[in-house]
């Protein structure tokens, strides 16, 4: 007989996943009970009334957040069993995070920025590859600016360079485009639609139908529940379930 293994499928796989804030009549269920997986070489949009958890999902997923009960796994790797000193490093290799607010340091220019997460890795970072990413966003002429010399739309280019210099398996996005006006979210939005057809997983929290619907399945949540799922829909399809679910 011979054994084959089986690919792991999903980049990020959620079983049962529960996290609780605060105790007795108080506590709310931010996430409740979710299985999920967000599959390998895909870009998924986590939509949901406000409240309904899509944050505290993105963080559980990204190893951010402990959970309460369930397991998350990162391919085939238990974030939910790591030690912390597993965990930081995990999310320093294997994992990239970006916020709606960028979150660059100012103090650093656009290049020590983006060599941040391998220095903290423990690498010395090369000026080549540093370059390669700054260029991959489009940015190379923009090497030695700090934050405040860029747009808002050259930051979060800069902060996703930043997330991918260490060629993360998945890229997580908490709102990448809310701080953003329409030109600069498009300009972010193509970035990411070329990251996720070159093969990078992608899991984006957004209140914005259009953005979601640039992502290849959009999952809603309701009260910390994944209520629905839709493939390849464009962003009326997508604001019509969105409002339903919002009633
Ligand atoms: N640190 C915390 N302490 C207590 N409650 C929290 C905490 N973080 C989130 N919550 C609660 O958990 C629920 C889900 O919050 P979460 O931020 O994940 O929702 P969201 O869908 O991302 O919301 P929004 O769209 O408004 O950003 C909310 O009721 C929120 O008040």
């Amino acid at each position: 007989m011979t054994t084959t293994l089986t690919p792991v499928r999903a980049a990020i796989s959620l079983y049962g996943v529960s996290r609780v804030f605060g105790r007795g009549p108080a506590a709310v269920r931010a996430v409740d009970d979710v299985t999920l997986e967000f599959p390998r070489g895909g870009w998924t949009a986590v939509m949901g009334p406000s409240g309904s958890g899509k944050s505290t999902l993105l963080h559980c997923a990204a190893g951010l957040e402990k959970v309460d009960n369930g397991r998350v796994l990162l391919g085939d790797t238990d974030l939910t069993a790591a030690g912390d000193a597993e965990l930081t490093a995990l999310r320093r290799t294997r994992i990239g995070f970006v916020f709606q607010s960028f979150n660059l340091i100012g103090a650093l220019t656009a290049e020590q920025n983006i060599a941040l997460p391998l220095r903290l890795a423990g690498q010395r970072p090369s000026r080549t590859a540093v370059r390669a990413t700054l260029d991959a966003v489009g940015l190379a002429d923009r090497a030695r600016h700090r934050p405040r010399e860029l747009s808002g739309g050259q930051q979060q280019r800069v902060a996703i360079a930043r997330a991918m210099v260490t060629r993360p398996e998945v890229l997580f996005a908490d709102e990448p485009t809310g701080a953003l006006d329409s030109t600069a979210a498009r300009t972010v939005l193509d970035l990411l639609r070329a990251m996720a057809d070159a093969g990078q997983s992608i899991v984006m929290v957004t209140h914005d139908p259009g953005a979601a619907a640039r992502a290849d399945a959009v999952v809603f949540l309701r009260d910390g529940r994944v209520v629905d799922r839709i493939a390849g829909a464009d962003a009326h399809r997508v604001a019509d379930r969105l409002a339903a679910w919002e009633r």
